[in-house]
């Protein structure tokens, strides 16, 4: 039996902010999205990549040629729905083959809402962003090709830009809810929804951590309201130069002295409370297979990773910053981005990149344990 992909012969049209276009065929809803181009380098965990919170407002342009092999299942999603705001791919899986799958990634695209586009020879854009930088992107098929190529231009160019964005707060949770360890509670953390996924409070829950995972818009009384024993700052989408309330909210709990972990988003808004400075990279690091050198340990690990931003701090020195003593943790080997930070004289650390990856890889998975070892240090 054959099942065609819902669409598959309708044209559509992706155009970038600098004019060049590629056609292709429907995928997912039919209709009309704009959002930031990025590419990812993932060959799996394609499911994962389109729940992240992180990937708001993006239209994420897909290296891998086969995409939708493996369907969608019930169990792997990183949040409540789909973020990316638009999907590129080279050519859909026709009959999706897995033990889990329930359902097409083309039809779980279009129940969403979330337009997507397919038949692009997705490694020429990527060539094309890797050289000219992420841009402004529009996706159009169905009633939206109607307008003239010009018109469609126009309106990628009238996006609001991702430099500057501040979009933890349209994605994170608005009621606080808790994640139970898993066995003997060892330790409460309270976790700040920047656009948290949910394999981050799994990881802590495996480790005896109960998780009170809070709104991007708590308040420092609330957060100590629930008397952690560690801090944790997620990922989250935007741009960290606009995160004021996050870095205000940091500076309170390095003040106190409590045992604080952030990942990704977590990583620059450190990076921040710190007096460093972030800046925006020209396309990104999006994918599962980047190699992070821990330079207390010296050894690499194969990471993943999704960020377009990155914090601005020297690599060889140690710092003064108003919390103590701080340095450059982990940086990435293919180009030595700043990929962990790490104080001295206080309790606090975090990476750029993904320790809690699903679908992996895990080997930055210790970063979970040398949380636990400063909650239990901070008892001792
Ligand atoms: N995954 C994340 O937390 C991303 C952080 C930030 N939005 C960036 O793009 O760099």
């Amino acid at each position: 039996m054959t099942t065609l992909t819902r669409g598959a012969e309708a044209p559509a049209l992706l155009v970038l902010e600098d004019g060049r276009s590629f056609r292709g065929r429907a995928y997912g809803a039919a209709g009309e999205t704009v959002g930031e181009a990025v590419f990812s380098t993932g060959m799996t965990g394609y499911q994962e990549t389109l729940t992240d919170p992180s990937y708001h407002r993006q239209v994420v342009v897909m290296t891998a040629p086969h995409i939708g092999n493996t369907g969608i299942n019930d169990e792997d999603p990183e949040s409540r729905r789909i973020w990316v705001a638009g999907y590129v791919v080279r050519d859909p899986a026709r009959v999706p083959s897995n033990w889990r799958s329930v359902r097409s990634l083309d039809e779980e695209l279009a129940a969403q809402g979330v337009v997507g586009i397919s038949g692009v020879d997705t490694r020429a854009l990527t060539r094309h962003l890797r050289e000219r930088g992420a841009m402004r992107v529009g996706i159009f098929s169905g009633d939206a090709l109607r307008a003239g190529e010009e018109e469609l231009l126009a309106r990628v160019r009238s996006a609001p830009p991702m430099a500057g964005a501040d979009l933890s707060a349209e994605v994170a949770t608005t009621e606080p809810y808790t994640v139970d360890a898993i066995g003997p509670k060892k330790f409460t953390v309270a976790a700040v929804d920047l656009g948290i996924k949910g394999m981050t409070p799994q990881r802590m829950a495996e480790r005896g951590i109960e998780v009170r995972v809070l709104p991007a818009t708590v308040t420092t009384e609330e957060l100590y309201a629930t008397e952690p024993d560690g801090v944790f700052f997620s990922n989250g989408p935007g741009d960290p130069a606009a995160a004021e309330h996050a870095v205000a909210l940091m500076r309170d709990v390095l003040e106190r002295r409590t045992p604080l972990f952030g990942i990704c988003f977590g990583n620059q808004i450190l990076g921040r409370a710190l007096g460093f400075g972030t800046f925006k990279l020209k396309y990104g690091h999006r994918g599962i297979n980047q190699p992070v050198q821990d330079r207390s340990t010296g050894k690499v690990e194969i990471t993943a990773h999704n960020h377009g931003f990155a914090v601005d701090a020297p690599l060889d020195q140690v710092c003064d910053t108003p919390f103590g003593r701080a340095e450059v943790s982990h940086v990435c080997l293919n180009d030595n981005v700043v990929e962990g930070l790490r104080l001295l004289d206080r309790p606090a650390f975090s990476v750029q990149y993904h320790p809690e990856a699903a679908a992996g890889p895990h080997d930055a998975a210790y970063l979970f344990d040398r949380f636990v070892s400063l909650m239990e240090g901070q008892r001792a």
